[in-house]
C-alpha cells in the first residue's frame, strides 16, 4: 500500500459502485473505464475537491482489488462474490428495493436468501469504511444499496458523524409497507446523523414512516427544499431529515459545450446524420424506469400517422447497458431493438434510418456533442429519481438553443418548470407535446432555456454537496416540543 492509502481518510464516499469498474480488455489486460450512472457523474468532482477516499465495488465480481489511486483518486474496493452480486446488486438491490421504490413499475421480488445477502454485503462495506476514515472524519454513505451501512457503521464507530443520501424515489407509505425487512431498512437509515433525499416528498414519506412504524418522535411541519430540515427522535440522538436536490457540475458542462472540439464535433454529428431539419435525444441507461420504449411509440405513432416527416427528422437513442442479467432489463431490450427495428424498417431509406440506436456508453466529449447538436432532448422516464441527463442538456445549452421535454415524475421536474412538461402515462399528450417542442416558435424556445439555463447553472453539483454538508453538522438536541408521535399528529390532524 503507498503512503496515500495508508493515511486515514477526513472525508469517505461510501457508494455501491466505485467512480471507475475494473474491465478486462481482448488481450487480457486490466483497466479502469468510468462506471456508469449520474451518482458518479455527481460525486466525483466532489471527492476531488475535498481530498477524501471512495470505498465501492469495483464493477466485476471475485476480484480482489488492493487499495489503489486511480486518476488521483484514492479507491478502497469491497470484493463481491458472483453469488453477492447475484443476491445483493442483482437480487435485493434491483429486483427488491429499485422496483419498489419506483412506483412498482414492475412487480418487486422479496426472496429472504437475498436479504440475507443484503445484510452481509452491507456489513462488509461498514468495516472497510471503519477501516479507512480518520478519527472524527465525515463519511457518506450513498444510495439504496447501503441502507443499512449507517446503523452498520455507527456501531463500529461512534466517532464518526455520518451523512446518507438516497438517489432514488423513496416511495409512498403504501408501497414500503409491502417489504418485509421494513423496520431494519429504516433503523439502519436512523444510524445516519442526517438523511438526504432529492425531494421534500421524500422526506416527508421517511418522516411519517419513522412515526408510523417504529413510533418515534418526530417534527411533522413539512420539509422544505434546502431548508426546514425534519428531525427524528432516534436512540438519544437527533437524526435530521432534508431535501437535497442533486445537480450537474453546470460550469464545467457550459465551458465544455462552448470549446472548439466540441462544436467541432456538434457539426459533425449533424453532417453524419444527414443534415436533418431537426434532431431528437434520448439519453439513458437502459433501464425500465426510463420511458424509452414510450417515447419509441410515440415517435412511431406520429410517423405512422404522418405527422412527422422521417426525411426531416432523426432521432438518436443512446442506451448504456445496465443490470443486464435481470430479467426485466433482458426483456426491454428487446422490446426496444424490436421497436427501433420495426420503425426503420417502415420509416427510413437506405444510409438515412431515421431512428439511430446504440447500445453501449458514450464517453463526455462525444455526449456533449450529441446534446449541443440536438434540437429536442426527450427525457420520458416513468419514474426517476433525478435524471441528471436533462440538467446536463440544459447546461450545455447557454446558447439558448434547443427544447427540453421532461416527464412530470422525474426529480428534476421539480426545478426544470419551463421545460415542456409530459404526463409519460398519457401516449397522446407525449405526442404532442413532441410535435409542440419540434415546431417551437425559436422566441418561445429562447425564453424557456434562457430560464432553464439560469436555473441550472445556479443550482449545481457543489451547491447540492455543500448543501448537504452544512447541514450535516454535528447533531444537538432540539427542545421537547418540535417531537410529536404519531398518536399525538393524528391528534393534531383530526382537531
Ligand atoms: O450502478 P448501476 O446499477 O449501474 O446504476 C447506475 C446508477 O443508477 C441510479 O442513479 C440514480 O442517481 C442519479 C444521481 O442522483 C439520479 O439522477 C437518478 O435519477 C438515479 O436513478 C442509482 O441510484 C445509482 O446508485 C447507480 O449508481
Ligand atoms: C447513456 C449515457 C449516460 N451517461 C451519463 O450517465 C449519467 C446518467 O445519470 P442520470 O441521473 O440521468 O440517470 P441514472 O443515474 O443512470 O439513473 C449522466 O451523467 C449521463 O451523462 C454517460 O456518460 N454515457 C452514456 O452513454
Amino acid at each position: 500500500m503507498s503512503t496515500d492509502l495508508e493515511k486515514l481518510s477526513e472525508f469517505v464516499v461510501v457508494a455501491n459502485r466505485l467512480p471507475v469498474d475494473l474491465e478486462t480488455d481482448e488481450d487480457g489486460s486490466k483497466n479502469w473505464k468510468r462506471s456508469p450512472g449520474g451518482l458518479v457523474t455527481a460525486l466525483e468532482p466532489i471527492l476531488r475537491q475535498r481530498d477524501g477516499a471512495w470505498v465501492g465495488w469495483p464493477g466485476v465480481a471475485d476480484e480482489k482489488v488492493d487499495p489503489i489511486v486511480v486518476d488521483g483518486l484514492r479507491l478502497f474496493p469491497v470484493e463481491l462474490t458472483s453469488q453477492d452480486l447475484a443476491e445483493y446488486y442483482e437480487g435485493f438491490s434491483n429486483d427488491t428495493l429499485w422496483p419498489l421504490y419506483h412506483d412498482v413499475l414492475v412487480a418487486p421480488t422479496f426472496e429472504r436468501s437475498w436479504w440475507h445477502t443484503y445484510v452481509a454485503v452491507n456489513q462488509r462495506f461498514a468495516e472497510e469504511t471503519a477501516r479507512c476514515a480518520a478519527d472524527g472524519a465525515t463519511v457518506w454513505v450513498q444510495d439504496y444499496q447501503l441502507q443499512l451501512v449507517p446503523a452498520m457503521l455507527r456501531e463500529l464507530r461512534p466517532d464518526l458523524t455520518i451523512g446518507f443520501f438516497l438517489h432514488i424515489p423513496f416511495p409512498p407509505v403504501e408501497l414500503f409497507m409491502q417489504l418485509p425487512w421494513r423496520k431494519e431498512i429504516v433503523r439502519g437509515m436512523l444510524g445516519a446523523d442526517l438523511i438526504g433525499f432529492h425531494l421534500p416528498g421524500g422526506a416527508n414519506n421517511f418522516l411519517f414512516l419513522a412515526r408510523k412504524l417504529l413510533g418515534l418522535k418526530t417534527t411533522t411541519a413539512g420539509v422544505g427544499v434546502r431548508s426546514a430540515l425534519g428531525h427524528v427522535d432516534f436512540d438519544s440522538r437527533v437524526v435530521k431529515v432534508g431535501a437535497f436536490p442533486i445537480s450537474v457540475d453546470s460550469a464545467e458542462l457550459e465551458r465544455q459545450s462552448k470549446s472548439d472540439s466540441v462544436l467541432r464535433r456538434a457539426r459533425e454529428l449533424k453532417e453524419e446524420l444527414g443534415n436533418p431539419e431537426k434532431i431528437l435525444l434520448g439519453v439513458d441507461r437502459l433501464d425500465y424506469t426510463k420511458g424509452i420504449d414510450l417515447r419509441l411509440q410515440a415517435l412511431k405513432e406520429l410517423l405512422d400517422e404522418d405527422r412527422l416527416d422521417p426525411e426531416k427528422y432523426t432521432m438518436v437513442q443512446l442506451a448504456t447497458p445496465s443490470r443486464e442479467r435481470v430479467q426485466h432489463y433482458i426483456d426491454l431490450r428487446s422490446v426496444i431493438e424490436e421497436q427501433v427495428g420495426r420503425i426503420n424498417g417502415d420509416h427510413s431509406q437506405i444510409g438515412r434510418p431515421v431512428v439511430h440506436y446504440l447500445y453501449q456508453p458514450v464517453d463526455r466529449e462525444e455526449l456533449i456533442a450529441l446534446f449541443v447538436a440536438a434540437d429536442v432532448m426527450l427525457v420520458t422516464p416513468m419514474r426517476d429519481g433525478m435524471n441528471l441527463v436533462a440538467k446536463e442538456y440544459v447546461a450545455c445549452r447557454g446558447d439558448l438553443g434547443g427544447a427540453l421535454v421532461l416527464s412530470e415524475f422525474t426529480g428534476a421536474a421539480m426545478e426544470l418548470r419551463q421545460s415542456y412538461l409530459v404526463n409519460p402515462h398519457d401516449l397522446d399528450g407525449v405526442k404532442n407535446t413532441i410535435l409542440t417542442a419540434v415546431h417551437q416558435d425559436p422566441k418561445e424556445g429562447r425564453r424557456r432555456m434562457a430560464a432553464l439555463h439560469r436555473q441550472v447553472m445556479t443550482h449545481d453539483v457543489h451547491q447540492w454537496a455543500e448543501s448537504f454538508l452544512t447541514a450535516l453538522a454535528p447533531p444537538g438536541p432540539l427542545p421537547d416540543d418540535q417531537f410529536v408521535t404519531e398518536r399525538e399528529s393524528n391528534f393534531a390532524r383530526n382537531n
